[in-house]
């Protein structure tokens, strides 16, 4: 008998096939795929005979590996016996929640360490050789054992497995298995769910930037990295860009606005091109956009040689309904569309039927005709933003970057004097840490005389700067050389834009 059925447990979808009947226990077993990697399989009472087996859909949200740092919590303190001291090296890439809970807490306050340089710069590199070389050790309860606990009066045990294909991409996958005595569904539940709340809170004040992951059949967005969001202050762009943007999602966001698009039948979505030459600020913009609005970002590389059209069109169909979707160096993007172009060429007697065939002709990347399926198909997840970034508008194809698509394109260029004096103003500020202690011996006791100072030398340098066709990156970097000394940053500024001048130009950006 093979019954295959949906079903829905603590907000999660699993998908949940039915084997055939139980000869000893009332149970099902339930395997919970993880974004990333570890799949999770528990076996709960299930009350009409029936023994089943269930994956849950890869992209579940909310319970990870990295979440699962509550049930090593109870496992630390219910059998201690039975954990295994690890260190660090042992471990294999991919992290696991074992490896890296502690991480956060070991960061030393960057004025302490500053501190303890100044005191003995010898001693401060030794202590960080030292620190390198004495791994942090690690407790966590063993692979292939059985680990009790007691939850809610309840006895768990939780059996870890590694995952048993080795040299594939699940080489660092392991499974748990949770089991719950005397077969009790709702403490299973209350545990799950509280690992999702552990999640959150670990989570709340950072945002996560997911990468498109395809590997042979599978593919799914793993997040890379979560971390705390950058100010939209610390960017130095002219207001009409950094209001206007962030105006503009606001609005587009807002539940009013959902509601109009709603009633229209309109495609609830929005797309932003930002094109400029490197450096320029344009996937910072993206970063601290969504710090703001407590988005999620999900990136894909374009050229990618293992993307293809089914794969593009599964990532952005299993997109969350809120986030942002960040493709940088989109022109990439034209270059299969400059392929299809030739193959099309009345001399070439080569023919595409379709845009999969056109992948496979070009070898690598994924075809303007694919990647504009995914972005307004049916297969588009509604409420998303995407952010296409380009340092070549020139190259991109105008029905990529047309309104529905693009809605609004923002020009991020070189620095003006305002965006000159911002940087200016950001580097040599009392708060910034960039201001070393030799500074601070020379800086004015008053405050407002340093401000002064500071304020009448970014009105100079901001002068100088801004004639020379130069990017933040490029002037944040120039800065760092002179990051004691105000003064000198102005008074070498013209000889280095003059440089500047005579180096060879990031190409030009046509309108
Ligand atoms: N307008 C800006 N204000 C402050 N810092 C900036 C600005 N623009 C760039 N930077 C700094 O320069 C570096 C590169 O910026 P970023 O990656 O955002 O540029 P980009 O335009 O996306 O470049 P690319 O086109 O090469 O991807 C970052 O460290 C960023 O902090």
């Amino acid at each position: 008998m093979q019954i295959h059925v949906m079903a829905k447990l603590q907000g999660l979808v699993l998908d949940i096939q039915l084997l055939g009947e139980i000869a000893e226990f009332e149970r099902y077993d339930c395997t919970v795929w993880t974004p990333d990697f570890v799949f999770m399989k528990f076996y709960v009472r299930y009350n009409n005979g029936l023994k089943g087996y269930a994956y849950g859909c890869p992209l579940i949200h909310g319970i990870a590996s990295s979440e699962l740092h509550l049930l090593k919590l109870h496992c630390k303190i219910g059998v201690a016996k039975g954990l295994l001291g690890e260190e660090e090296w042992c471990y294999h890439a991919i992290s696991l929640p074992w490896q890296n809970e502690d991480d956060e807490d070991t960061d030393e306050d960057p004025l302490e360490e500053q501190e303890r340089f100044e005191k003995s710069s010898e001693d401060f590199w030794f202590s960080l050789k030292k620190q390198q070389d004495i791994k942090p050790i690690r407790y966590t309860p063993s692979q292939n054992k059985l680990h009790f606990f007691l939850y809610q009066g309840c006895l768990i045990a939780l059996y870890r497995h590694p995952h048993e294909k080795q040299n594939s991409w699940l080489t660092n996958a392991e499974s748990f298995t949770i089991y719950s005595f005397l077969w009790s569904k709702e403490v299973l539940d209350t545990l799950l769910k509280e690992v999702q709340q552990v999640s959150i809170q670990r989570h709340r004040n950072k945002i996560t930037i997911f990468r498109g992951f395809i590997k042979r059949d599978t593919v799914s967005w793993v997040p890379t990295k979560s971390k705390p969001p950058r100010s939209l202050s610390t960017l130095a762009l002219p207001l009409e860009i950094k209001n206007g943007m962030l105006n503009d999602i606001e609005a587009f966001l807002s539940p009013k606005e959902r509601a109009f698009y709603e009633r229209r039948g309109m495609p609830y979505r929005r797309g932003y091109l930002l094109y400029g030459p490197p450096g320029t600020g344009k996937s910072s913009m993206c970063f601290a956009i969504a710090g703001r609005l407590w988005l999620d970002i999900y990136t894909v590389s374009l050229n990618s040689q293992k993307l293809n059209e089914d794969s593009l069109v599964s990532l952005f169909q299993s997109l969350p309904r809120r986030c942002i979707v960040l493709l940088e160096d989109v022109d990439n993007a034209g270059i299969s569309q400059d392929a299809h172009r030739r193959m099309k060429d009345p001399g070439n007697t080569g023919r595409v039927e379709n845009s999969r065939q056109e992948n496979e002709l070009d070898g690598a990347g994924i075809s303007l005709s694919a990647l504009l399926n995914c972005i307004d198909g049916v297969a588009a997840q509604e409420g998303r933003i995407l952010i296409m970034t380009t340092n070549h508008l020139e190259k991109l194809d105008p029905a990529l970057i047309r309104e529905g698509r693009a809605d609004k394109r923002y020009h991020f260029d070189f620095v003006d004097t305002m965006s000159a004096k911002q940087l200016f103003h950001a580097f040599f500020d009392k708060a910034s840490l960039f201001v070393s202690s030799i500074s601070a011996e020379r800086e004015p006791n008053d405050r407002s005389t340093w401000e002064d100072s500071i304020s009448q030398l970014s009105g100079q340098f901001a002068d100088i700067v801004s004639l020379g066709q130069l990017t933040a990156a490029e002037i944040n970097n120039y800065l760092m050389g002179f990051r004691d000394n105000p003064e000198m940053a102005v008074s070498n500024a013209l000889d280095w834009v003059r440089g500047r001048r005579e180096a060879p130009k990031p190409a030009a950006v046509a309108e």
